[in-house]
């Protein structure tokens, strides 16, 4: 078998690259009046202009040949129908199954998943109506008036997104909060204005066995928030979501409170499980099964669609054309609205952990590069911090601009300007400023306020950031993840990088917690910094 930058496709890239590297957006442009329709997808109320990127139709054939050699559709083919191409830890991957609608058979290991999913978003309804209603009390009687996850990773990111970026859905009569760091400051934040009889506690995680989720108050542990009340404080005040029903049960919860899911859905790719709990609280059942909607548009579309009008399909090529041809190291992510403050974070776990990996399916190293860094903030924000970067520095970095044709709470002209600082910003990095264009400046000064231009953007459009926007946008990226592990041959739903750091942490803590010094085996620079801490705590 050869390896991927030995295949035909791989190589015609590669020539190509070479003879359009340097071509210029300006010409691109120049060169054909109708660049913009043609380098234009809409789908699944999503629309996708990647004409500002470095590619001609050239590379778009060349990229879509690539996606067949990589056999990406047979590939989402078999995630679609319950195969196991989760290879390291022999699971299916069936995020999908999420969102199918009620009839919809999936299977895997030959049991229809659909059926299951359904029964537990009925439950997850029936009780995100009796705490939004007030038929849910606390134990002493009160109405539950503040809603805090605690859940870290994928029990964390996506449910504190979807609430960001659906707050005008939201229930504003209540608080929402998330706690994710061990760090004691995290919790007593989200805390410290609460009062415990009107608060619920939606304890999510997937395992049931994570540090940081795990060392937060137990049910009737000692501490203010836990200890008053009477026995049935506990199944008032904490709800769980999770794969394992044990271990729910010794952390002290009633399984009659627990939502499950199922070893099928990755953490990063649980926002629309159980572990949407606190989101379908805050923004009431109808609106998340919009959400789902949502999602499941965007998958039929990646399902359907052919290669050069699928925008995941295209999203996640273009991605794999700059990180492995350009050398590009990153990939910035612009949301240009308030609300979408977390989608960059959200998508850093999404992309970082499914697609940072060394070795492909078959456990050989790779010997070309994987998934990009994720990063971004929201627009305007980021133009007045490190857009000079990305117009001005040495380094190609890749954007995708996110933006909504339709405010949902106009404000006088703000979205005016919003707006025409987004497409401002696409077309300022595209084609820069030579010299002598306007504005005219002194003389000494040109050579500083040349923009070259030349640097690549997505623009994604969409009506309003709805719930069904947000799924849409959600399931965009993640099967925009997802062809671009099918291209480079890894498992983008395993995390084996992130368990070495828990097992060292695990060693560590009876050491920073004993009593009398303890014998240190590490390397001379952690023995030194864990004997620094332990003076200092002991002093
Ligand atoms: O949901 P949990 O089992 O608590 O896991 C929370 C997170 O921690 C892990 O270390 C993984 O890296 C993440 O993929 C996961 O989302």
């Amino acid at each position: 078998m050869p390896t991927l930058i030995e295949t035909p496709a791989w190589q015609a890239l590669e020539a190509h690259h070479a003879k359009i590297k340097d071509a210029h957006l300006r010409e691109l442009f120049a060169e054909d009046k109708n660049r913009a329709a043609k380098f234009t997808a809409e789908g699944a109320g999503l629309l996708l202009d990647y004409s500002k990127n470095r590619i001609t139709e050239e590379t778009l054939a060349f990229l879509i040949d690539l996606a067949k050699e990589r056999k990406i559709a047979e590939r989402r083919d078999a995630m679609f129908a319950g195969e196991k191409i989760n290879v390291s830890e022999n699971r299916a991957v069936l995020h999908v199954a999420l969102r199918a609608p009620r009839g919809e058979v999936i299977e895997t290991d030959g049991h229809d998943v659909v059926p299951d999913v359904h029964a537990v978003l009925d439950r997850m309804a029936a009780f995100a109506d009796k705490v939004r209603s007030g038929e849910w009390k606390g134990h002493t009687g009160k109405r539950i008036k503040n809603v805090i996850n605690i859940g870290i990773g994928g029990s964390y990111l996506g449910p504190e997104m979807a609430y960001l970026a659906l707050r005008p859905y939201s229930d504003r009569d209540m608080t929402f909060r998330f706690v994710s760091n061990v760090d004691g400051a995290c919790f007593d934040e989200a805390t410290r204005d609460l009062d415990p009889e009107e608060t619920l506690f939606v304890i999510s995680s997937k395992t049931f066995t994570t540090l940081e989720t795990m060392t937060t108050p137990r049910p009737r542990a000692p501490g203010p928030w836990t200890r008053s009340g009477p026995k049935d404080a506990v199944a008032k005040h904490f709800v769980a979501v999770s794969t394992n029903t044990e271990g729910v049960e010794k952390f002290g919860i009633d399984t009659a409170n627990m939502f499950a899911f199922w070893d099928w859905v990755g953490g990063r790719y649980s926002m629309d499980s159980a572990i949407g709990l606190s989101t379908m609280i805050a923004i009431g059942p109808d609106n998340f099964r919009d959400l789902l909607a949502g999602f499941h548009e965007m998958d039929e579309h990646f399902r359907t669609a052919p290669p050069e009008k699928n925008l995941p399909m295209l999203m996640g090529l273009l991605t794999v054309w700059y990180n492995n041809f350009f050398g590009a190291q990153t990939l910035a992510v612009l949301p240009y609205s308030e609300h979408m403050k977390r989608f960059p974070a959200y998508l850093q776990q999404l992309q970082m952990e499914s697609n940072g990996k060394h070795v492909d399916l078959a456990a050989a190293h790779v010997n070309y590069q994987t998934g990009p860094i994720i990063w971004g903030e929201p627009g305007t924000d980021g133009q007045h911090s490190f857009y000079q970067l990305i117009h001005q520095g040495t380094k190609l970095i890749p954007c995708d601009l996110i933006g909504f044709l339709t405010p949902l709470r106009p404000l006088g002209r703000h979205h005016d300007l919003l707006m025409a600082n987004l497409f401002a910003q696409a077309e300022a990095l595209a084609f820069g400023k030579t010299a002598a264009e306007p504005p005219s400046s002194p003389p000494a000064q040109t050579p500083y306020r040349v923009t070259e231009g030349n640097r690549p953007t997505n623009m994604i459009l969409a009506e309003r950031l709805d719930p069904k926007t947000l799924g849409r946008l959600v399931a965009l990226y993640e099967h925009s993840v997802f062809t671009q592990g099918a291209v480079w041959d890894i498992d983008s739903f395993d995390q084996w990088g992130v368990e070495l750091g828990k097992v060292l942490a695990n060693r560590i803590i009876p050491e920073l917690e004993a009593k009398d010094p303890p014998k240190l085996t590490h390397d001379s620079s952690t023995n030194a910094l864990i004997e620094r801490y332990r003076k200092h705590k002991l002093s």
